[in-house]
């Protein structure tokens, strides 16, 4: 590339750092001078204008009509306005930057990918679209890809809105309604593109930005890996969350064995909560007495379901409910007490008034009872206070009536408020002493049951990330925060390791949605090479029969490797091979039993992503990827989930080894066997 053609290029890069910076004056001054109100709005602008800094401007198209659009991570206009000097990537304008092809040029003489380091320009790569020929196999600048994809791993996940390629840009700028399922093998951008699509949903559907975005991630730590890719492309305001996170207040203490996982991620628990819930109402068969000031007053089993049959009907939830039932039995509990009343009172030669003669009139010597007792009597009514109560005093006394205490024990052994808490611990007839990850979808159900608000906030879209691993418990807690249904799920039923998680995106979503959901596939593997796909090709073919490997993007020449040792050395084994790895990252993935020895002779912490060796369970290594991987014992892993197998062994982008004690599983037969003795 000429050098000249890099500094015409730096000049306007250049300049775009300029409008760049007073932009980021202008959005600072505000936030210093303006008033709490709009602080928020300027914070948000200076977050934004901070987050481009890097990569501002990535790539250029030259059409054939003369025009020249650069591309970046923002859309920058002249001061006095005018045509844009940035396209932010996410507008029409850009879109030809990912779709343009030899064969579909879409007007695109020239694609140019612009390389920077800070704010200088250190490389650029052409595409003449009307010469290069795109490439068999589609890829769009395939240069600049194969250099993101082979590049060293950090630990952290980072955006590729420089090298996204046409298949993955259809699905980021699918449109929002309904369901799109992306499934995709391991590798093949399914996280990358679904955030990718959430900064593109945030652009193009503003009114998302007050409705919200929620990303639901498989664990803490994957949340932790993919943290840094949508502030990166300048979104600040979306909420990240693992299933069992999603209910604030619950503290995950403990951990299920699998079979009760499977047992309490059935559909079939929503019908027991009801019905556990609904059973919590009494309905006696006896009159019940509910004593009040000395009274005894008698609610007839007829007065009960009559009430009870009211609250039903009007479809609230449990403790909502409850109070319309309270509101009929205290009506009844004010009735029977003015009943009682006109009865009680006495005259003033100590006789009951009984509601007077038999034409209905009150004696003098009952009404002057009667006004004692407070009770005014209208006098003048020819037809005789047949009611002594006014709806003044009924309503006074159904007030009284439902402060009393004792009322109110009745009506909570009736109709008892009850707690999520308590609803799914009485089902579950444990005792509670802490929380598993597969109680928090129970205790979502329940509150809904119940008509307990706390932590049900409802967002614009939703982001489904190993979406595989949700329960059908798990699924109705998402929806019930996704009322429009707009939402993105992926994950590959390939890699499901949850006993409760799915094998069918029809069966999971149809109960929701029913077909309005649409699949996007994906079927490029951008990170594990072919060699290590290759060595999957077994474990595949034995547990998802028909189901094709994602196509590698690239090979590396490196065979994965398999060693044997004994179940005594196999901590020392793995620890010295560890010692020996000097080539990036390395992530040993082992079953859980293994991770506290392995910790200790390794001196590292469990799921540590920061350091050069990261110990991982298969659970834990779910979505992230690292330059090697060794699996400790990998028949454990298998006899755990078959699926966790696949997970483990395509989390490398360069070098995968396995360690097994005994026997070598017959579906890892086929990798190259190291000789023991290689081993330092
Ligand atoms: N177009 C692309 N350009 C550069 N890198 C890419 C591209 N697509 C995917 N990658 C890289 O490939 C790797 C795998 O992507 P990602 O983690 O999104 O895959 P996935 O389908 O979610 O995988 P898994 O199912 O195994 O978790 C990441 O490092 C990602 O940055």
């Amino acid at each position: 590339m000429a050098g000249r053609e890099i500094d015409v290029e730096q000049e306007y890069v250049a300049a775009l750092y300029v409008r760049l910076d007073a932009l980021r004056e202008e959005a600072a001054e505000r936030l210093a001078g303006g008033d709490r109100e709009t602080a928020a709005v300027w914070r948000a602008e200076v977050a934004r204008l901070d987050a481009v800094e890097q990569g501002l401007c990535f790539g250029r198209l030259d059409t054939h009509d003369g025009r020249r659009v650069h591309v970046g991570r923002l859309s920058l206009f002249p001061d006095q306005g005018g045509d844009p000097l940035l396209v932010d990537w996410r507008a029409p304008a850009a879109r030809a930057f990912y779709t343009a092809t030899a064969a579909a040029p879409d007007g695109v003489r020239r694609r140019r990918r612009i390389t920077t380091r800070g704010r200088t320009v250190v490389a650029l790569n052409d595409e003449l679209l009307d010469l290069d020929g795109a490439g068999d196999d589609g890829l769009v600048g395939e240069a600049a890809l194969l250099a993101a994809v082979t590049a060293e791993r950090t630990g952290r996940m980072h955006d590729i809105v420089t090298t996204l390629q046409a298949e993955q840009d259809r699905i980021v700028r699918h449109g929002s309604g309904g369901v799109l399922v992306v499934q995709g093998g391991p590798g093949t951008g399914k996280t990358a593109v679904a955030l990718h699509r959430v900064a593109y949903l945030l652009y193009t559907r503003p009114h998302l930005r007050t409705r919200g975005v929620l990303v639901v991630g498989p664990s803490r730590i994957f949340l932790d890996y993919i943290g840094q890719v949508l502030p990166g492309l300048g979104e600040n305001s979306v909420v990240t969350t693992t299933i069992a996170d999603l209910r604030p207040g619950v503290e995950v203490s403990r951990v299920d064995p699998p079979e009760v996982v499977a047992a309490k991620g059935g559909a079939v628990m929503a019908e027991r909560l009801a019905a556990a819930v609904r059973s919590r109402v009494q309905a006696p068969d006896h009159p019940v007495d509910v004593e009040f000031e000395q009274q005894v007053l008698r609610l007839d089993p007829s007065d009960l379901a009559r009430a009870a049959r009211k609250a039903r009907r009007t479809g609230l939830p449990h403790n909502q409910a409850r109070l319309v039932f309270q509101r009929e039995v205290v009506d009844v509990l004010a009735q029977r007490l003015a009943e009682g009343m006109e009865a009680v009172v006495l005259t003033d030669t100590g006789e009951a008034i009984d509601g007077g003669d038999p034409d209905g009139r009150l004696g003098a010597a009952d009404l002057r009872a009667l006004a004692a007792a407070g009770f005014v009597v209208d006098q003048d009514d020819p037809g005789g206070p047949r009611t002594l109560l006014d709806e003044n005093d009924r309503a006074g006394l159904r007030d009284s009536l439902l402060a009393d205490a004792g009322v109110q024990a009745a009506l909570d052994e009736l109709w008892p408020a009850l707690t999520p808490e308590r609803v799914v611990s009485d089902l579950l007839g444990e005792r509670a002493d802490g929380w598993s990850a597969a109680d928090v979808p129970l205790l979502d159900e329940a509150a809904g049951l119940i008509g307990s608000v706390d932590g049900h906030a409802t967002f614009g879209h939703v982001v489904v990330d190993e979406a595989q691993e949700l329960s059908e418990m798990a699924w109705r807690m998402l929806m019930r925060r996704c009322p429009s249904r707009s939402m993105t799920v992926v994950g590959d039923l390939a890699q499901t390791g949850s006993p409760a998680g799915a094998s069918s995106w029809d069966r999971v979503l149809r109960p929701h949605v029913r077909d309005r959901w649409r699949l996007a596939p994906l079927g490029v593997n951008y990170r594990t090479p072919a060699e290590i796909m290759a060595a999957t090709a077994d474990l595949l073919a034995a547990h998802h029969p028909g189901t094709p490997p994602p196509r590698s993007v690239r090979s590396t020449g490196e065979q994965p490797w398999r060693v044997g040792t004994t179940h005594a050395d196999l901590i020392t084994t793995v620890a010295t091979l560890a010692a020996a790895h000097t080539d990036g990252q390395l992530a040993i993935i082992a079953p859980t039993a293994h991770i506290e020895p392995l910790a200790t002779a390794l001196s590292t912490t469990p799921a540590d992503l920061t350091g050069p060796v990261v110990l991982l369970t298969p659970d834990q290594a779910k979505g992230l990827e690292f330059d090697s991987v060794l699996i400790a014992d990998p028949a454990a892993i298998l006899d755990a989930a078959p699926n966790d197998l696949y997970v483990a062994m395509t989390r490398a982008t360069q070098r995968l080894g396995v360690v097994y004690p005994g026997e070598p599983p017959a579906v890892l037969a086929g990798l190259r066997e190291l000789h023991p003795d290689l081993i330092g």
